[in-house]
């Protein structure tokens, strides 16, 4: 479904010196798939969802959906940013439709597919609450609600719970993994959590420290539905090392 073929990405600099952020990475994902991407911090995660997203484009090598390339182009995936993109002055409602706007659809009509949707993510009671009133939890609930109105095939996920602390980390993972079971999504997550990343994916990918590399790719032979429980799997343990060791190795 998505293929990353041979993608280099430097940010050139008068001031500075030209910075290499990603060099020749590859990968892809089939539809259906929930792949991972692991790495250091400023390996160059962000910059590839971005490319993806079409909101930047790379120095080198070519990026396809459905075998068409989408280099530079926005609006063919569903693209969720690290950073909390609701609107403050709007109520979570009308931030969540947003998508449904940009697509056409007359505000009311959005509203009443959105008010379903709510219950499944928590939020019916905070349907006309701002977004500064609701927990860090429940705002990426909504911020995920938002991006999967865009109504793409692909999503992807840049550190959606990155700033939860641990408790709500796992409950958004216990909530993600039922809503994927229902929507049949394909995703592609950036993270640092190696935890994280085991008990979400099929398949995960390894990043060098920048430039970005893959250094490796595991496949996640856990059945699904996946529990919080299988954290203590030996087969958990065993995928932790791997990773471990990779993301150690030169
Ligand atoms: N627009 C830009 N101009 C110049 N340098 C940039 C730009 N965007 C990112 N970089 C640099 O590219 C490198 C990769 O950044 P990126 O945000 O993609 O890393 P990351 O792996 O997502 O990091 P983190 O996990 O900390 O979010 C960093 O050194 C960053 O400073």
């Amino acid at each position: 479904m998505l293929e990353v073929r041979n993608v280099t990405k430097v940010f050139y600099s008068d001031k500075y010196e030209d910075l290499t952020a990603l060099k020749d990475v590859s990968l892809f994902v089939v539809k259906g798939e929930f792949v991972s991407v692991i790495g250091p911090s400023g390996c160059g995660k962000s910059t590839l969802l971005e490319m993806i997203a079409g909101l930047s484009k790379p120095t080198k090598g070519e990026i396809y959906l459905n075998g068409q390339s989408i280099v530079g182009q926005k609006g063919n995936v569903a693209y969720m940013p690290q950073k909390d993109v609701l609107f403050p002055w709007r109520t979570i409602i009308e931030n969540v439709i947003v998508p449904l706007e940009i697509q056409g659809v007359k505000k009311a009509k959005a509203k009443e597919e959105a008010l379903n949707l709510l219950p499944i993510f928590g939020l019916e009671k905070f349907a006309n609450h701002y977004p500064d009133m609701l927990s860090g939890g429940m705002r990426q609930r909504a911020n995920f609600l938002r991006t999967l109105l865009f109504r793409k095939d692909i999503m992807l996920l840049d550190e959606p719970f990155g700033k939860l602390d641990a408790l709500t980390k796992m409950q958004m993972h216990e909530w993600l993994l039922k809503i994927l079971e229902q929507v049949n999504k394909t995703v592609l997550l950036v993270t640092h959590d190696i935890e994280e990343a085991i008990l979400l994916s099929d398949r995960i990918y390894i990043f060098s420290e920048r430039p970005g590399k893959i250094k490796g790719e595991v496949v996640v032979p856990l059945n699904r539905p996946r529990t919080q429980e299988m954290i203590t799997s030996s087969t958990f343990i065993q995928i932790k090392k791997q990773l471990l060791n990779l993301l150690k190795s030169d």
